[in-house]
This record gives structure tokens, C-alpha cells and sequence, in this order.
């Protein structure tokens, strides 16, 4: 039994919705509107910009380096070949800098706002337990879609490659052990903060997607 499986079935239904959502399914069968792609990019990329602030301040928390090493390879990634893709695909997607610098969404700012709470926490349990989310949920649904026709464009094919493997499984499995390696030494009140931010970030992933997917590409 671990905590983290415990927690993800207190929130199951927003998870199922998070993770089998239909932006998932037509980003994977290619057929998702180029606008709502656009959409999401530019707001993903505002929520990336909050996610590195959140995985260096964990870094910083984690008990010691040994602990904190994956999490800062993982950090370098997100930093590098991620943050490549996001650029090679703003140009491929004709995204110009002034879409890019666009206002955040409403559900972007609730999860830029999420974040930054953890952060602001100082608990190592509230970081993570935003960070096993978003990861986590990013693992489920993309393996779902890993069987896409390899013909998709690389927009969409990498965003699954970037969520996939045994490198990402490998992340995933770290930060849920981290969470569920010190969880029985937190307080009730501590267990009881850090499980308030995995549901409240549940339902922030689910309705970034259901944003993303009914979004109309309100270009500036
Ligand atoms: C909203 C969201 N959640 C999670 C991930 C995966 N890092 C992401 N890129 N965007």
C-alpha cells in the first residue's frame, strides 16, 4: 500500500478525467484543431515557467543530495530538450513572441497560483506531492496514446515521446518515492496539507485540459 496510490483514488474521478481526456486522444490521433494546440502550448509554457521555479525550490528541500540528484537531471531536461520543443514548435505552429507573451488563462493562473503555494510552503511533502501530479498524470495519459502513428507531426508526437520511456517512468517512479518515503514521518496536519495540494492539483491538470480542449485561439 502506498500513500501515493491511496491519495490518487481519493481524487480518482478528476484523475481518470485528467488522464483520458479527449485533448489527449485527438493530440494522439492527430486530429486536435491546430488552434487548441496553440492554446495550449503558450499557456503550458507559462505553467512551465512556475514548474522549474517549484522542482528547484524541492531541490533545495530535498533531505539530501543523493535524494535531490534525480529530481536536478530531471530539472536539466525540462530546461533543455523540452524547453527546445516548445520553440522548434511556436515556429512550426506560427506562433509569434506576442502570442507567446499573451495573458495567462484563468486555469493557468489557478495552477501557477497552486504552485507557488507549495513553493512558498517551505515543505518538501507539499512540493512534491504538486510535482508526483503532474508527472504522474502527464505518464498515465501519454502511455495511453504511446501507440500513435509514427507519421504525426513532431509537435504531437513528441509531446507523448517527452511523457513516455523508462527516463520518464524512471522520474515518475523517484518523486512517488520520495512522497511515499517520508509521508510517515509528517504530522496529521502536515499529511493532511499535503494531500489538500495533490487533489486541489488533480483538478487543475483535468481542468487545464477541458480549458485547452473548448479553447478558441484568441490570438493578441
Ligand atoms: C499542465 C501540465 N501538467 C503537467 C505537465 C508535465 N510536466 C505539463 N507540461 N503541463
Amino acid at each position: 500500500m502506498r500513500i501515493t496510490d491511496d491519495l490518487k483514488r481519493s481524487v480518482q474521478d478528476d484523475w481518470d478525467a485528467a488522464t483520458d481526456h479527449p485533448f489527449c486522444r485527438d493530440l494522439a490521433a492527430g486530429t486536435l484543431p491546430l488552434d487548441k494546440m496553440r492554446w495550449y502550448l503558450v499557456q503550458d509554457y507559462k505553467f512551465i515557467d512556475q514548474f522549474v521555479r517549484l522542482l528547484a525550490t524541492a531541490i533545495a528541500h530535498a533531505p539530501t543530495l543523493k535524494d535531490g540528484i534525480p529530481a536536478a537531471q530531471f530539472l536539466g531536461l525540462v530546461t533543455s530538450t523540452e524547453n527546445t520543443y516548445f520553440v522548434r514548435s511556436f515556429e512550426a505552429l506560427g506562433v509569434s513572441q506576442a502570442q507567446i507573451d499573451g495573458p495567462a488563462a484563468p486555469e493557468t493562473i489557478a495552477f501557477q497560483d497552486l504552485m507557488a503555494e507549495a513553493r512558498h510552503s517551505g515543505r518538501y511533502e507539499q512540493m512534491l506531492a504538486v510535482l508526483v501530479v503532474a508527472e504522474w498524470s502527464y505518464l498515465t495519459w501519454a502511455t495511453r496514446q504511446a501507440d500513435y502513428d509514427r507519421a504525426l507531426p513532431f509537435y504531437f508526437a513528441e509531446w507523448i515521446d517527452l511523457h513516455t520511456g523508462d527516463g520518464f517512468a524512471g522520474v515518475v517512479a523517484y518523486l512517488r518515492g520520495q512522497l511515499d518515503g517520508i509521508w510517515g514521518d509528517l504530522s496529521e496536519a502536515e499529511q493532511l496539507a499535503a494531500a489538500d495540494l495533490f487533489k486541489r492539483a488533480v483538478r487543475c491538470e483535468r481542468a487545464f485540459f477541458d480549458a485547452a480542449y473548448g479553447s478558441t485561439w484568441d490570438a493578441p
